[in-house]
């Protein structure tokens, strides 16, 4: 039967060494061969480094690293670039003037206290002028404390523009692939490291790596020069023990503080209710999107669209509330960093000392905070550089990603449009189909072939592991199948686009998902475009005879179902919200008439040709049984008794089964028999065994 685990993927073990000597690689071509050749472990062809792993410093991944940044690291920037030309243009001013200023601060003190030596000296030294000096210094921090400010406030719009346009085209691209793409260990090799570019938009959350870590590099390099020069022009050789010494003591002072727990952080703010709801739906929207557990359902029911609409809104909403908190933060005065007026204030003693000293303090200081910059500097751009490095490869794992085409969409030239037949229902023409799993030796379905007309129901029954799921799945065109043909309504059904076959289908898998939303969404996801219909949804609760359990729960449809398992994917900001007062969990009778309630959402629209019901049942009392099969019966059927949809459902209960215009009775991966319920009686082969046992 249908069930989550067959839809979990292959353990992504790389695949193994060829047994052959490895003869020289082609050179790398698309952005995905490019990714995928940073990743190959050095002299083992086939072999990967695991998804994360930081690539070698070498000189074949320079030589990727260059390629990558022309084929796509260009192209994004300029996209994100695009996303908001003025601030990030902006952004990048600002960074390069900004990176001057510890040179011009090293310089300006320089000259502050030049003068303050030079009073002394010539005895004209008033406490007012040092005041003047001192008060002039400050007014300098103050204005480069509020360009850092702005600079920040700038920094976070841009930053966020360029996550949600990676985020956003991240979730569009990851529902629209299928099962078979996904299962490929390869892709979600690369699907995982493109989540690790995205996520680094996040900032410092894996290594520090960030977006910003190439902008940095430049402002860096600018830095490194403006001191460099500072340092030349300074160079007259003498250095003063003292001042060695006092140095020494007032670079360790915020250190000394931090120690004592003197802290001037602002404090963290208090997530509001509506950010903190909004942050939960969007976290419930990734999970929709990048589980594998719901994604048939995802798939089957068209969700793609809905997802990403909801999880834009909520996005806008968390960023709304999120960027006015920003900009309130970055206010100057909350943003005026106090430690900086420490290290103002520590040049006070070398003033001092000027009376016992005749060199000019000010260029030692200058050129002593100038040196201990150049060191931090460098060994800044270094880990900075090396992050960047990394971020290539990630970014490239993304870019390649995007260009990922799911294996079950045909090729343009080869696509046709769904036809319907003329009284509704779905002709069905299967021949010689057979499957095997990935990785697996032993077929799951051997030659397979059957014919249902339009209109006709059709029980699949068998034992075990004899592959009705497997055959439930291909006909929905959830997964692929090797050899034999498929042909619905007259058309090769590899022709057709998942996406719109699945609108003319409905269905409830064995292990249908249960997602932890409303009773309203769970329901409402069946059919979408009428999700908001309040009257949609009872009527499906009410045919799925789920009425009963809606009205008994806390807040009725509003209820939110708790599923068991609904785990949140780390984003930083991400959380589940489980303090509502309306949550509710559900037996597994009740969510299957919840899951029934879903299918039927759309069942009744007149686009929907195949109703499919992995053992919709099972859970179910043999009355309710009987009541739903009647529902199923009469959805299938005109108001005038004519067959409009074909109905296909797998059982073990044989009672029901009989009801069906055919009967499949599988074994071991073949239909051993096929016929109606007389038909195979009257055979009396595995069918009438199973059946005589059942009664
Ligand atoms: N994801 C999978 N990967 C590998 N093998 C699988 C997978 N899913 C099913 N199989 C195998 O394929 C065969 C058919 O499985 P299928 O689920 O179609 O059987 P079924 O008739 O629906 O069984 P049941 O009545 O127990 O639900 C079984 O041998 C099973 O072990």
């Amino acid at each position: 039967m249908l069930s989550s685990e067959d839809f979990q993927f292959l353990s992504r073990s790389p695949p193994a060494p060829p047994k052959k000597p490895p003869s020289p690689a082609p050179p790398p071509d698309s952005v995905y061969d490019l990714w995928l050749a940073s990743r190959e472990l050095p002299a083992q062809r086939g072999s990967y480094f695991v998804p994360g792993t930081q690539r070698p410093l070498n000189l074949a991944n320079a030589r990727l690293a260059y390629t990558l940044t022309h084929r796509c690291t260009l192209d994004l920037f300029k996209v994100l670039w695009g996303l908001n030309p003025f601030r990030t243009t902006l952004m990048m001013t600002l960074q390069v003037v900004r990176s001057l200023f510890p040179a011009f601060r090293g310089y300006s003190q320089a000259l502050i206290i030049d003068e303050l030596q030079s009073l002394i000296a010539s005895g004209s030294f008033t406490w007012f002028r040092l005041f003047c000096l001192v008060s002039s210094e400050l007014l300098r921090r103050s204005v480069e404390s509020a360009l850092d400010s702005f600079a920040a406030a700038n920094e976070d719009v841009v930053v966020e523009s360029a996550r949600f346009y990676i985020e956003h085209k991240q979730l569009e691209h990851r529902v629209r692939l299928d099962v078979p793409t996904l299962s490929d260990p390869i892709v979600r090799d690369l699907l995982q490291e493109s989540d690790l570019f995205a996520r680094s938009f996040y900032g410092g959350g894996f290594g520090l790596l960030s977006p910003l870590d190439f902008v940095h590099i430049i402002s860096l390099i600018t830095e490194i020069i403006s001191h460099i020069f500072l340092i030349y022009s300074l160079t007259n050789g003498a250095i003063h023990l003292c001042i060695l010494t006092l140095s020494i003591l007032s670079a360790t002072l915020p250190l000394l503080i931090s120690r004592l727990g003197i802290s001037f952080e602002h404090p963290e703010p208090v997530c509001p209710t509506q950010e903190a709801r909004a942050a939960e739906r969007q976290e419930r929207m990734r999970h929709l999107a990048y589980s594998d557990v719901h994604r048939p359902e995802v798939a089957l029911f068209g969700l793609e669209r809905w997802i990403l609409k909801s999880w834009a809104d909520a996005r806008q909403m968390a960023s709304s509330s999120g960027l006015s908190s920003s900009w309130r933060d970055s206010s100057v005065m909350s943003r005026i960093n106090f430690s900086e007026f420490m290290f103002a204030l520590q040049n006070i003693p070398l003033v001092l000392l000027l009376q016992t000293s005749s060199a000019s303090l000010g260029s030692l200081s200058a050129y002593r905070s100038s040196i201990q910059s150049v060191v931090y500097a460098i060994g800044n751009l270094m880990a900075t550089s090396k992050m960047a490095f990394q971020g290539l490869f990630l970014m490239s794992a993304f870019c390649a990603s995007m260009e990922l085409r799911p294996r079950l969409q045909p090729k343009d030239e080869d696509a046709v449009t769904y036809r319907s037949m003329p009284n509704g229902g779905m002709s069905i023409v299967v021949k010689g189909l057979s499957y095997t799993y990935p990785g697996m030796s032993e077929p799951a379905l051997k030659d397979i072939s059957f014919t249902l007309q339009p209109g006709e129901t059709l029980a699949i029954v068998g034992y075990n592991g004899s592959g009705k799921s497997t055959l439930a799945k291909i006909l929905l065109r959830i997964i692929d199948f090797e050899k034999g043909a498929l042909f619905v309504n007259g058309v090769d059904i590899r022709r057709l686009n998942p996406s719109e076959y699945h609108q003319h289908i409905t269905t409830v898998f064995q292990s249908f998902s249960k997602f932890n939303s409303t009773v309203t969404e769970n329901v409402g996801l069946g059919y979408v475009d009428k999700m908001e219909s309040k009257p949609a949804v009872e009527r499906a609760v009410r045919l799925a005879e789920a009425d009963g359990v809606v009205s008994s729960l806390p807040d009725g449809l509003r209820t939110i179902l708790d599923t068991p398992g609904f785990d949140t994917i780390s984003y930083p900001g991400g959380f589940s919200n489980h303090q509502s007062p309306h949550h509710s969990g559900l037996s597994g009778g009740e969510w299957q008439r919840i899951a029934l309630a879903r299918a039927f959402m759309r069942a009744n629209e007149p686009d929907v040709d195949l109703l499919v019901f992995d053992e919709p049942t099972s859970s179910l009392d043999a009355h309710a049984q009987k009541q739903i099969f009647d529902t199923i019966q009469k959805i299938s059927r005109s108001p005038s008794g004519e067959p409009r949809k074909n109905v296909i459902f797998i059982t073990h209960r044989l009672a029901i089964a009989r009801r069906a215009d055919k009967i499949a009775m599988m074994e071991n991966g073949i239909i051993s028999e096929f016929g109606s319920h007389e038909a195979l009686l009257q055979k009396n082969g595995s069918y009438a065994a199973l059946y005589q046992a059942s009664i």
